[in-house]
């Protein structure tokens, strides 16, 4: 099996000690930080913005993937630029111009994602999938972590990879939501290429350990 990046998310962590979530990452072998933005209107709740993600670039030595729920993210590629992002991910469902979206967002040198709630179609991608470095399947209603995963993310996974093959081989699949040591072989096997855990490490007994279970298994 091919081993996967894995992405945990800040969102589980202790927000009052975001420094030391901060350093147990860069000692462990997470592969980036997953920073989840929601702004109360696209998803029913508000996470944080730019002044925390700046905050935490300081004590971080690995790449910010940056997943924007929040509606029009074109407003603020700029201002995400400056945070810190270096892979920036917006919703299919909240930008009506996503081609111009991906354009500006490469255009500010960082990598181009695109995600999907889980009642979007994968084939809703095809057209802007060869322009794209990241698709990211949301296996939970965005918005909360800590919940179930949808198993039907597994097909999601299977035919977004077949369309991958053939239009973008490079496409990273990134799957978002209730992931845990039980589905992350199962999803690494039907082609998801990087994973985020949110409350599956920050939640454990010993973080780093449950990122390097999730990387090796
Ligand atoms: O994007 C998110 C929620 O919208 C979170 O990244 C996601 O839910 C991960 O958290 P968990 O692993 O706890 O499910």
């Amino acid at each position: 099996m091919k081993t996967p990046i894995i992405a945990p998310s800040i969102l589980a962590a202790d927000f009052a000690n975001l420094q030391n979530a901060a350093e147990m990452l860069n000692e462990s072998q997470a592969d980036w930080f997953h920073i989840d933005v929601m702004d109360g209107v696209f998803v029913p709740n508000i996470s944080f913005g730019m002044p925390v993600i700046k905050a935490i670039k300081k004590h971080a030595k690995k790449p910010f993937d940056v997943h924007l729920m929040i509606t029009q993210p074109e407003r603020y590629i700029e201002d995400f630029k400056n945070a810190g992002a270096d892979i920036l991910t917006v919703h299919l469902e909240a930008s009506p111009h996503l081609h111009r979206t991906v354009q500006e967002i490469k255009n500010h040198g960082m990598k181009a994602g695109v995600s999907i709630n889980p009642h979007t179609s994968v084939e809703l991608l095809r057209d802007i999938l060869p322009d794209l470095d990241l698709v990211l399947i949301m296996s939970v209603n965005p918005g909360f972590g800590g919940q179930k995963f949808i198993e039907n993310t597994f097909n999601k996974v299977r035919t977004l990879r077949a369309m991958a093959d053939e239009l973008n081989p490079n496409l990273i699949i990134e799957i978002d939501g209730g992931v845990n040591d039980k589905n992350a072989p199962d999803l690494v096997n039907a082609g998801a290429n990087a994973l985020v855990a949110g409350s599956f490490v920050f939640k454990s007994n010993d973080p780093r350990q449950t990122i390097a279970n999730l990387k090796n298994q």
